[in-house]
């Protein structure tokens, strides 16, 4: 599977690194792909590190401001001109999103990606990676636009919430395979 992976570009402590590492060396050691925002940089920089030590391709998608942190070495590099340009990207190359604990920059990435799959705009299986119980707050709201009506479909065909790495890639790979 190609699989991009949204997540925080900061240096963050073991409580996130070590289960995301895990889940790297899943996603490598299962022969996948890491398709990622491309940056050297916190969260993003642990998960290439992890998938490229275990075997896995790394695929960055950057864009033209943050040229100077993307991954020199990636086995492929594509360039976007601005952010919008590069969520299309992102979400074209792939089969499957999983997203990890993250800022502003992860957030705006999967509620686009979210906002799209409720709209039909396409079908591919989003994960939040819930390392550290990092999204409990925001299933939370989730869950309470979908009790409360304000979610056109049913929450459980949007999004699927997995406890760590391995519950989110066998989930995936039931889904990619059906
Ligand atoms: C430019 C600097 C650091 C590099 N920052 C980023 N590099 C690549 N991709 C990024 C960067 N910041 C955000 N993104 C995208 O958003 C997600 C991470 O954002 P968050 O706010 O940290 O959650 C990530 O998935 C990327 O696609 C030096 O200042």
């Amino acid at each position: 599977m190609q699989i991009c992976v949204f997540l925080s570009a900061a240096d963050l402590d073991d409580r996130y690194t070590a289960p995301a590492r895990e889940f790297a060396k899943l996603i490598g050691a299962g022969g996948h792909t890491l398709v990622w925002g491309g940056s050297e940089t916190g969260l993003m920089k642990v998960v290439a590190d992890g998938v490229r030590a275990s075997g896995g391709r790394l695929v960055g998608v950057s864009v033209e401001f943050m040229r100077s942190v993307a991954r020199a070495d990636a086995d492929e590099l594509v360039i976007a001109p601005d952010l919008a340009t590069r969520k299309a990207l992102l979400l074209a190359r792939v089969d499957a999103i999983v997203v990890l604990p993250g800022g502003l920059g992860t957030l705006d990435e999967v509620t686009e990606i979210l906002e799209l799959r409720k709209h039909g705009l396409h079908a591919k299986p989003v994960v939040l990676l819930n390392i550290a119980g990092f999204y409990d707050g925001l299933s939370l709201q989730l869950r309470r636009m979908d009790g409360e009506g304000f979610l056109p479909v049913p929450l459980d065909d949007l999004l699927f919430v997995a406890p760590d790495g391995a519950a989110a890639l066998a989930y995936l790979e039931g889904q990619c395979s059906s």
